[in-house]
């Protein structure tokens, strides 16, 4: 579960001082797809940022499965992270690499003696020598990546490089490789804000597909209403740095209370 406690951001220089988030308090729950919607500059990616400490809250806590991560040292934050993957709208795919080597890095960044086999005991593990490790790592790595290239279809583009696949396909990728550490969360900021509809709707029906197998739990900011009428279960309309209203998707469509929610949905509905 991901609880955030009265969190405000304030970015501050010498002249001025914006608060772009102010007393912001969410609940999103294990296996949420949960939508933060809110017009340009509301404050959603400063608040996703937030959430995986990208962006240090000026107040207010952020909560991941227990544990207030606002303010753990370097090398527990890093820890955290690995429980949290992120994809964004560029992708931010490494071009110099394969995607298989792009889906490998999720899991390269983990230290040899931090690194967890999915199919071994943990003491297990712990008791190999440094080399018979490094084997481990190196074959398990092998195994996740030719699984994670099966549930993002993309099998036979292993050996292909960002610039010879579509934005649809580079998103695949990027989402391959943030699940490559089996994340509780997953954060997507923007993620089919590049891609044409069709493309977006694959995108989509693949996050969810992952949502059910996995029951990660999904938060996508996104100023396209269509993104979370497809699959988000619950939704969080934000503006001018507050949230204004939240709770079950189909209960903010139908009942909202807000102008800047009826703006939104466009008066769909
Ligand atoms: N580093 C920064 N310093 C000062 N102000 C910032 C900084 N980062 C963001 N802001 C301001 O915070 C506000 C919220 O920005 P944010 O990017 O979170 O909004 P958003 O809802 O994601 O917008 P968009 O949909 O356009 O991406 C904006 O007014 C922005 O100018």
């Amino acid at each position: 579960m991901i609880k955030i406690k009265n969190l405000t951001k304030t970015y501050q220089n010498k002249k001025t001082k914006t608060t772009v988030l102010n007393n912001i308090n969410l609940e999103i729950e294990d296996g949420d797809i949960f939508g933060i919607i809110g017009m340009s500059g509301a404050g959603k990616s400063t608040l996703i940022r937030c959430m995986n400490l990208l962006e240090k809250p000026t107040s207010g806590s952020v909560h991941i499965d227990g544990i207030n991560i606002t303010n753990l040292d370097r090398k527990s934050l890093s820890k955290v992270r690995k429980n949290i993957g992120m994809i964004f709208q560029g992708f931010n795919l490494l071009m110099q690499k394969t995607v298989e080597k792009n889906i490998a890095f999720g899991l390269e960044i983990i230290r040899i003696k931090d690194f967890v086999p999915e199919n071994m005991k943990i003491n297990e593990y712990k008791s190999l020598s440094y080399l018979e490790k490094r084997k481990v790592k190196k074959v398990e790595t092998k195994r996740k990546v030719s699984e994670l290239l099966k549930i993002i279809d993309l099998e036979d583009k292993a050996k292909a490089y960002p610039s010879m696949l579509s934005g649809g396909q580079r998103q695949r990728v990027a989402i391959a490789r943030a699940l490559a550490t089996n994340p509780s969360v997953l954060l997507c900021d923007e993620a089919t804000s590049a891609l044409d509809s069709m493309t977006t709707k694959s995108i989509l029906t693949l996050l969810k597909k992952i949502n059910e197998e996995t029951k990660v739990t999904i938060v996508i900011i996104t100023h396209e209403m269509n993104v979370v009428k497809e699959i988000c279960n619950k939704v969080a309309v934000i503006d001018q740095s507050e949230i204004i209203e939240q709770g079950s998707a189909p209960d903010v469509f139908k009942n909202h209370q807000s102008e800047i929610t009826r703006q939104l949905i466009g008066g769909e509905l």
